[in-house]
């Protein structure tokens, strides 16, 4: 039985409708529930952060999660499917009346990604400070707290608002289907057909 870790949230909605193209329209946790059984599969709901953990200790054979977290969270992991939803960048956002100077020694950049942050400017062979936040990222920059943010932009809408602008794009993100790299090579079989099945639910939406 393969068992797919799938995330609360954000992109729980157009996941679970993928889903429910395959299992029928009632696939759905019931209120508290965090295990779904059905058509031979086992289903976990966790959160968006979790699912990568979740199947890199092979607890899920497969899982659903934004790139994003899987590039922050550097796993060991199987990329098998972009499934197209939950589409997003991550992007550095500066407040709109400045431009950086990436030269200056003390540029501090707030984010909840330090691993995308920290790749992406010494990709650029650039010196920053990054601060670990939570949430409100682009609050930072408002408060003296940093100079600039890496942070997600889906409509711009939270930066435009906080009078903020985006400086640069650093990656697209959307949901994948990863999997546990013990579980594709023990139960390949099953995987791929599965993976096959997504993939005809993708191919027709997007035909
Ligand atoms: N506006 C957006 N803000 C945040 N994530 C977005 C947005 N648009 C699309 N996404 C995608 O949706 C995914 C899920 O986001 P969500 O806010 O549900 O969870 P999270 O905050 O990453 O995790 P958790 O709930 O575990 O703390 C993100 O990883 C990202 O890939
Ligand atoms: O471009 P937009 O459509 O405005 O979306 C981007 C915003 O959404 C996310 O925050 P979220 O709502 O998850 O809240 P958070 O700040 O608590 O993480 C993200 O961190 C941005 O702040």
């Amino acid at each position: 039985m393969l068992t797919i870790a799938l995330p609360k949230g954000r992109i729980a909605e157009e996941t679970l409708a993928i889903f429910s193209q395959l299992f029928g329209e009632g696939f759905e946790f019931e209120s508290r529930k965090l295990i779904l059984e059905t058509g031979g599969f086992r289903f976990l709901n966790v959160r968006n952060q979790d699912v990568p953990t979740y199947v890199e200790y092979g607890a899920a054979d497969l899982g659903v999660v934004g790139l994003d977290v899987i590039t922050e969270k550097q796993l060991d992991i199987v990329d098998l499917l972009d499934l197209g939803l939950g589409r997003c960048k991550v992007a550095i956002g500066i407040p709109d009346d400045q431009e950086l100077d990436w030269s200056r020694p003390d540029i501090r950049v707030a984010t909840k990604m330090v691993n995308i942050a920290k790749n992406y400017f010494a990709s650029k062979a650039v010196g920053v400070e990054v601060i670990k936040l939570y949430g409100s990222i682009e609050l930072a920059p408002l408060v003296g707290l940093a100079d600039a943010i890496v942070d997600i932009v889906e409509t711009g809408t939270t930066m435009r608002e906080n009078g903020l602008k985006v400086a640069e794009d650093i990656m697209d993100s959307s949901a994948h289907l990863i999997a546990n790299k013990n579980s594709f090579y023990a139960k390949k079989e099953e995987i791929l057909d599965l993976y096959g099945k997504i993939k005809a639910v993708i191919d027709s939406k997007s035909a």
